[in-house]
């Protein structure tokens, strides 16, 4: 088995700034300051190390391999053998790993789809591999706490394959706080080695003596904190205090997060102990690192009401790819939507807090696996938090509050943290309520370093939370640098030439109309909720038994709303989804292709989503980009300053 062959710290200075929090005196994790009080140890820069002098260069560290981390050779197999290879650690990867095997805290912070799960899951299943069977033990050695099911779902689905593929005895369960307390002590009967729920879960088994705290102490090795950012928002404050106060001294602690918050500040300071901080360097003084460089983000100005036809256009002329994850802040807009898209024959399935878990988990499998191309996913974390902005202005944020939130889920999390798989495109129909849930909705594409594109529907109300988001993801040193562009494709013929289909059809989808689809489908989803159960069960890998993207309006769709006649279609548009279509073939399906599709435009400089002129026409080439000033839609002309390069 391999030891890192570089110091960790060294290895990639280049992407990640490491900050080394001084060492404490000796003493109790046990005795810790309470959540509110200042942490007395400050952070302080590494040295400075102008020079390499271990002879490793930018371009070497880069072309780390796993094995050069120190791994061992049984998970790095079993990483080539996924079903979709891993050959080369993400910059994360190459830093945190050999920290994590030197055994220290580590407080991670890098962008969405940067492979954090798997920057903490190697070496503590390393670890782990180590240790196995080397001491009798009455709780599991690893925590992972997450703050929803799904990521819970899904950090256990990552682990288990990876032990499968590894063949080694080891076990990992995951848990939900609202398990029957029986279902609680069998899963931890064992007990297995690893434990992944949300703190409220692990609190409940305290609580309830399914786990005792004693076992806790003399047992666990690892905590790993993931989406560390969330977890207190998530209200598990008081679960993650009571844990803490049982973790031993000797218990190694990881924090996880995309972003920096006032929360995450906090919880290093409950839990962690001299953790070394790995944090995104700001590259020239550009903060837009937060999200990947290969995601293009691109904002419409559009009223409320003509969000409708505004999305339409977009998905029905093709002029963005697939797949297409669409977010709203209400469930009843969610609906509205699907059902309005119904209408011209575009299928989609909607993701919510509402409906069982079962169901949800079902959902994001098969959006996965591809078997539907539109997901709309209802955000109403982000509603909550833009009422307070709006103070209740928008309608539709009025309506949902028909619906009492207990009815909801209050561990789902649909934005941050699921690794949606493949989509290319995000469609903020609503824009979020704060510049970091932005963040998190954006990070769902461009993930593990493909590229995608991101569409924001602004309507004038929305337009501060845009200014927002430019300023926090914006270059400080030029002011007219545009982080997010005004959509080159769309025209305002195109709009036009639908607004009479779309205007007509809009009012079709009625209230009444919603509230059924809305019950409907979720009578649907109970039915097929405990189907799934007893299926899956006993397939595991069966991915077919229920589509979720099924219609929920009595009709079929009519044939004119269908096909958009051709000559509806201006010659400009044809052209712009021609050349979504082309880019589309040139990538296939196979993401790893996408980078390989990037690089080719990038030399010919032909991306037709930076060299595209809604109002020259398709060019390619520099020239033919989309010139300053260029005007997309309807008022957003004066925002087109610049655009980024990516
Ligand atoms: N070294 C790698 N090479 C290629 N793909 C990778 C690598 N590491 C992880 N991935 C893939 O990248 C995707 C995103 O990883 P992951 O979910 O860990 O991101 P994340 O940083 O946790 O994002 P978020 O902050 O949104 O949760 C996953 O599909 C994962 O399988």
């Amino acid at each position: 088995m391999g030891k890192p062959k570089d110091k960790p710290a060294k290895q990639a200075k280049q992407y990640i700034e490491i900050k080394e929090e001084p060492i404490e005196e000796e003493g109790q994790r046990a005795v810790q300051p309470p959540l509110e009080a200042e942490h007395e140890n400050k952070v302080k820069d590494e040295p400075e190390e102008e020079n390499d002098d271990d002879g490793g260069s930018e371009a070497e560290d880069e072309e780390k391999s796993f094995d050069e981390l120190g791994l061992d050779p049984r998970l790095i197999r079993a990483l080539s053998k996924k079903d979709i290879s891993i050959s080369k650690p993400t910059p994360i990867q190459r830093v945190a790993i050999p920290l994590i095997l030197e055994g220290k805290d580590v407080v991670a912070r890098a962008k969405t789809g940067s492979g954090k799960t798997l920057a903490y899951l190697l070496p503590l299943l390393h670890k782990l591999f180590a240790d196995s069977g080397l001491k009798q033990k009455n709780a599991p050695s690893a925590f992972i706490l997450v703050p929803s099911g799904e990521l819970c779902q899904q950090v256990y689905k990552e682990i288990s394959s990876l032990i499968d593929l590894c063949k080694v005895p080891l076990k990992a369960v995951p848990l939900r706080s609202n398990m029957p307390i029986s279902d609680m002590r069998a899963a931890l009967s064992g007990p297995p080695d690893i434990l992944i729920s949300t703190p409220a879960g692990v609190a409940k088994c305290l609580s309830t003596g399914v786990l005792q705290s004693t076992s806790i102490a003399d047992s666990l090795e690892i905590l790993v904190l993931d989406e560390a950012d969330l977890l207190l928002s998530f209200g598990f404050e008081e679960d993650l205090k009571a844990l803490t106060a049982l973790l031993p001294r000797r218990c190694q602690c990881l924090l996880m997060s995309a972003t920096s918050s006032d929360d995450v500040d906090k919880l290093k300071k409950l839990i962690l102990h001299n953790p070394y901080i790995l944090t995104l360097p700001e590259v020239d003084g550009v903060k837009d690192e937060v999200i990947p460089k290969n995601v293009q983000q691109f904002w419409i100005s559009t009223s409320d009401q003509d969000k409708l036809v505004h999305i339409l256009a977009l998905l029905k002329l093709e002029l963005v790819q697939k797949k297409v994850l669409i977010f709203t802040n209400s469930i009843d807009m969610s609906f509205r939507l699907k059902l309005f898209l119904e209408k011209f024959g575009i299928k989609s399935a909607v993701l919510n807090a509402e409906l069982p878990q079962n169901s949800r988990l079902h959902i994001l499998e098969e959006f996965n696996a591809g078997l539907f191309d539109y997901l709309i996913a209802g955000d109403e974390s982000e509603a909550k938090e833009k009422e307070v902005v709006d103070k209740g202005s928008n309608a539709d944020t009025k309506r949902s509050k028909k619906y009492p939130k207990q009815k909801l889920d209050s561990e789902f999390g649909v934005v941050r943290g699921i690794d949606f798989k493949n989509v290319f495109t995000v469609i903020n129909y609503d824009m979020p309520g704060s510049a970091v849930g932005y963040v998190h909705r954006i990070g769902r594409t461009g993930r593990a370093y493909n590229t995608g594109v991101s569409v924001s529907l602004v309507s004038p109300d929305e337009v501060e939370i845009l200014e927002e988001v430019k300023s926090l993801l914006g270059n400080e040193e030029d002011e007219n640098s545009d982080v997010i562009s005004p959509f080159p494709l769309l025209t305002k013929n195109a709009v036009e030439s639908l607004r009479y289909r779309a205007e007509d059809t809009a009012k079709s989808v009625t209230r009444v109309a919603v509230r059924e689809a809305r019950a409907q489908d979720l009578r649907n989803e109970i039915l097929n909720s405990e189907k799934l159960k007893s299926h899956f069960e006993a397939n595991p890998r069966d991915l077919d038994l229920l589509k979720h993207d099924k219609s929920l309006s009595q009709q079929a769709p009519a044939p004119h709303l269908r096909k958009v006649p051709d000559y509806l279609i201006d010659a400009t548009t044809k052209e712009a989804s021609k050349m979504v279509k082309l880019a589309r073939a040139a990538m296939g399906n196979n993401p790893s292709r996408r980078q390989g599709f990037k690089r080719k435009f990038k030399k010919g400089g032909g991306d037709p989503l930076k060299s595209f002129s809604a109002e020259g026409g398709a060019k390619g080439g520099r020239k033919g980009g989309m010139k300053r000033g260029g005007r997309s839609t309807d008022g957003n002309h004066k925002h087109n300053k610049k655009r980024k390069s990516l």
